[in-house]
């Protein structure tokens, strides 16, 4: 059964106009800025420190292992050069045996101070960087439910599901590693050039010759992989994107058997993920041969100009194999850069979609000294209230004013699309109004706190949400300290409980993905049911327009009739029956409120809603 009010505009053209009105809203990135910009790049450095803040004793201690790491491995062949130069060209002082032995022992020491260095680097320091990482996922999932509606009408969920779990999945490699690595590679580098410089200058500066050349290559492929790991993380939220939607209608795709044109949709967002993946690849394994190649080199070059300066400079055999030594140090921290660039891209990159994202201030928050809404009466005004959703859109209301008394009950009709919902959703500020002002009790609803305005107004919206899981848990969600007797009694009144006693688990019956195995009178009398455990002191009803046999139309009125007692109700009817019980009837129309008063008076007007009355009584 549809609204028995026939509309001006359907409603399939009403929704239409809404999908169109989301679509024509351009998508954008969450920042309004880019990434490059100087001073926000400044400021998310800043923010990414503070991450460490709370695990500052962990991070000092997780460097000073790296100092450790860096020590313990220039110590060894500065080891190696005592035995080699000073004891083995001694062999024949009496003690010559025992001191090998002995720096055996302090090289053995030194090793297991390193092993025991590198195992709480790699343990403790991965702990850290996974709180870390847990801390800006939960940051991230909590500043989304502060975020507004009018940002969700821009913005696609699989996307952002893509930058709280994908996106941030490299975030913890990327502060463990990124303080580890860094230090452990410049101490090293330092460290074994230091003693480089004391065996051999001259071979020594012909290494820092070539490190410069090292590094620009670096930089420069670095840039590439970034660019591309940008471009693929993008388009591993398109895939989710697909994904979600392609999942959670896939009752309209099946019943559109469309499976094939979803398949070739999703196909198109793999391939071209898979495209920013090469670009990523290739521009890696370009790093990757550059780094290895630095590396080699060095080592050739050492043993030719090694070799040629025992020859002529006479450098000592002992002194090069120190070299050789010390160049395998050198490389490691070389090495350890071109990993660690890689995984700074994948972590940066996750990092700046998450800042992103928090840099989007709510546009609707608690005013700087808005109170605490106590228990309403539930008195409703409209002073002069005009509202847009779009700064340069159309108005969709235009200088509504009205009162609603405490208690009173309001059946707001009218054509499809008018704005019967929009002028609902001022009331919980789940839009601002774009001039004049909304009012409970005489308080402008913007000078109230979110959580207590909030709590004093319950929505029960058309489009039924409720959530996996069971009955009871979902009723819950209306108050969660409730206690199973409270849970039980609210779904008496809400004529819930007959039904929910006959599904086979009762109270603990999974209800499936957003109430599947439910029928549509069923849904709605479970979110009557949660409204009255949550008791507020206004309730919106959107009157669900889908068919609901004459049965379960009854439950759900008689439900929304006892939950309406004692409290301002507003009802957005598409029901006779509905707005025959209502106080006062409202008729919106594109002109605002074209009539008002009750059902019998504005029969005997015989205007606009007589004329709808009529009609839906043919
Ligand atoms: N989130 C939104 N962003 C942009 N425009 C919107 C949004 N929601 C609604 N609109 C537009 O605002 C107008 C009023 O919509 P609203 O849902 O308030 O009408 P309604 O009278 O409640 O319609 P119905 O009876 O069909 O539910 C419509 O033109 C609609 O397209």
């Amino acid at each position: 059964m549809h609204s028995q009010f026939p509309s001006a505009r359907t409603h399939a053209d009403a929704r239409l106009s809404h999908f169109l009105a989301k679509f024509r809203k351009r998508r954008i990135r969450p920042s309004g800025r880019t990434s490059a910009d100087g001073g926000r790049g400044f400021a998310r450095a800043r923010k990414f420190l503070s991450y460490y803040r709370p695990h500052l004793p962990l991070l000092l201690a997780d460097l000073a292992c790296a100092l450790l790491i860096a020590a313990t491995a220039v110590a060894l062949p500065v080891c190696a050069n005592y035995v080699t130069k000073r004891l083995l060209s001694l062999p024949d002082a009496p003690d010559a045996i025992g001191q090998i032995y002995a720096m055996g022992g302090i090289m053995l020491a030194i090793l297991a101070v390193q092993v025991l260095a590198i195992f709480f680097v790699d343990y403790q320091g991965h702990v850290m960087g996974a709180r870390i990482e847990g801390a800006v996922r939960k940051e991230l999932f909590e500043h989304c439910q502060k975020l507004s509606f009018s940002f969700y009408d821009r913005q696609r969920v699989g996307q952002l599901m893509s930058r709280i779990t994908n996106d941030s999945l490299w975030l913890g490699e990327l502060f463990h590693h990124g303080p580890e690595d860094l230090s452990i590679a410049a101490l090293k580098f330092a460290g074994a050039m230091l003693v480089l410089a004391f065996i051999d200058p001259v071979l020594t500066a012909v290494i820092a010759v070539l490190t410069p050349f090292a590094v620009l290559y670096a930089l420069h492929f670095n840039r590439a992989m970034n660019v591309a790991l940008q471009r693929s993380k993008e388009r591993i939220a398109g895939i989710n994107e697909r994904v979600e939607d392609a999942l959670s209608g896939i009752r309209v795709v099946q019943s559109f058997a469309n499976e094939a044109l979803e398949a070739r949709r999703f196909e198109e967002e793999n391939q071209r993920f898979l495209e920013s993946r090469k670009d990523g690849y290739r521009s890696e394994a370009w790093f990757s041969v550059g780094s290895e190649t630095f590396a080699q080199l060095v080592m050739v070059i050492v043993i030719v100009v090694g070799a040629v300066r025992i020859l002529t400079a006479g450098l000592s055999v002992a002194d090069m194999l120190t070299f050789l030594l010390c160049v395998a140090v050198l490389v490691d921290p070389i090495q350890r850069l071109a990993n660690f660039v890689r995984l700074w891209q994948e972590g940066y990159t996750g990092f700046v979609r998450a800042m992103e994202l928090l840099e989007v201030a709510p546009d609707i928050e608690d005013r700087p000294g808005a109170v605490e809404l106590r228990r309403a009466t539930g008195a409703i005004g409209f002073r002069d209230v005009s509202f847009r959703y779009e700064e340069e859109g159309p108005h969709v209301l235009s200088r509504i004013s009205l009162d609603i008394a405490p208690g009173e009950f309001v059946a707001l009709v009218g054509p499809s699309g008018v704005g019967k919902s929009t002028l609902c959703a001022l009331i919980p500020r789940f839009y601002d109004v774009t001039q004049g002002q909304v009012s409970i009790d005489g308080l402008d609803v913007r000078d109230v706190t979110l959580a207590s305005l909030r709590r004093s107004v319950g929505v029960v919206q058309q489009d039924v949400y409720l959530f996996s899981g069971t009955v009871a848990e979902n009723l819950r969600y209306g108050r969660p300290d409730a206690s199973d007797e409270e849970i039980m009694a609210a779904a008496k009144s809400a004529n819930a409980h007959e039904f929910i006693s006959a599904l086979s688990n009762g109270y603990d019956t999974d209800i499936g993905q957003r109430g599947v195995k439910l029928s549509g009178g069923q849904k709605q009398r479970l979110t009557i049911a949660r409204a009255f455990l949550k008791n507020p002191s206004i309730l919106i009803f959107d009157e669900a327009t889908s068919a609901l046999d004459n049965e379960s139309e009854r439950a759900v009125q008689q439900a929304l009739l006892e939950l309406a007692r004692g409290r301002t109700t507003i009802v957005i009817a598409h029901r006779l029956s509905t707005v025959r019980n209502a106080d006062r009837i409202l008729v919106l129309t594109e002109d605002g409120i074209a009539e008002e008063g009750n059902h019998d008076a504005l029969m005997a007007a015989g205007g606009f809603y007589a004329g709808l009355h009529r009609q839906a009584s043919i």
